[in-house]
């Protein structure tokens, strides 16, 4: 595959590259591809049809969360999903190019991973006290908003506090960040959960065209949320995740991989296993057969 445009930047699955012109400037093409990571590395083995499922779910999510965004004066970052080139086709976004808000904002209704750690430490996340009682995997009484920092490819973003939130974008701004995460997310997982789909937790990037917010990147795929199937979800310890959970138990039982060497490749009953997730999470959700 080769985009014959400007590469802009190259996180871990996904390229970004400029596609503006002088009849149409600030514009920026989002390439999703079909690596997948797990454990922090890239695995060498690709997912087929990654990238499209993931891609077309941005889309449908896009038209979905328009009515939040509305109801906030905001809008997306979206142009367009098929005027792009013939190589990339279905797994790229043509988008407008915003000034980038150096907020991840990252909204969780479900306790995990680094909030479950926070919890057991504070008894509360960021700024937020909690009840006692809750464990890994519990429903939070609210969604919490938990913002962190951008850290540069292949580092970890840093959890920040609201104070740094405001610091960085200012009071008003980070209100409004604060309440349309929270928004969105609770939009999100109400579609969701009617799909049999828990979304314990998702980050959402955003950023200005001028003075108006602008929902930017990806939006609530399984690369940037924590899906999890709702039929087995049981509060008290880890959930398997609805996207990554064979590929992460043939890496953690079957591979004999040390986690710090190069990964292995994957075989191909868990590739196809793990398409068939990527797929099943997208008709689910939609409720379109993905061709
Ligand atoms: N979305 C968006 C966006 C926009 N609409 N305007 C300006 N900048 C960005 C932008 C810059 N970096 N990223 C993250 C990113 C995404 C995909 C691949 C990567 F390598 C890196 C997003």
């Amino acid at each position: 595959m080769s985009v014959e445009l400007p590469l802009l930047a190259r996180g871990k699955v996904r390229e970004i590259y400029d596609a503006s012109t002088p009849a149409a400037p600030d514009r920026l093409l989002l390439v999703a591809s079909d690596r997948i990571s797990a454990y922090d590395h890239v695995l060498p083995t690709p997912i087929p049809d990654k990238g499209r499922v993931l891609t077309q779910l941005s889309v449908w999510w896009f038209e979905q969360l328009t009515p939040v965004l509305e109801s906030f004066g905001a809008s997306h970052h979206l142009i367009s999903a098929t005027d792009v080139p013939d190589d990339v086709a279905g797994r790229a976004m043509l988008v407008r190019r915003l000034e980038m808000l150096p907020v991840e904002c990252v909204a969780r209704g479900y306790l995990s991973g680094s909030g479950t750690k926070e919890y057991a430490r504070t008894g509360s996340i960021r700024d937020v006290a909690l009840p006692a009682g809750l464990v890994e995997g519990s429903r939070l009484p609210a969604p919490v908003f938990t913002p962190s920092t951008k850290a540069e490819v292949g580092e970890h973003d840093e959890a920040i506090d609201f104070a740094a939130v405001v610091s960085a974008v200012g009071a008003g701004r980070a209100e409004e960040l604060r309440e349309l995460t929270l928004a969105l997310y609770s939009r999100g997982a109400e579609i969701a959960e009617a799909a049999g789909i828990v979304l314990a937790d998702t980050k959402f990037e955003f950023g200005l065209d001028g003075d108006e917010l602008v929902l930017a990147d990806e939006v609530l795929t399984p690369d940037s949320s924590r899906f999890w199937p709702a039929s087995s979800w049981s509060p008290g310890a880890a959930q398997p995740s609805y996207d990554k959970q064979y590929v992460r138990d043939w890496l953690t039982n079957e591979s004999g991989w040390d986690r710090t060497s190069t990964p292995p490749e994957l075989p191909d009953d868990v590739v196809a296993a793990t398409r068939e997730r990527y797929v099943t999470a997208y008709e689910q959700l939609t409720g379109r057969s993905f061709a």
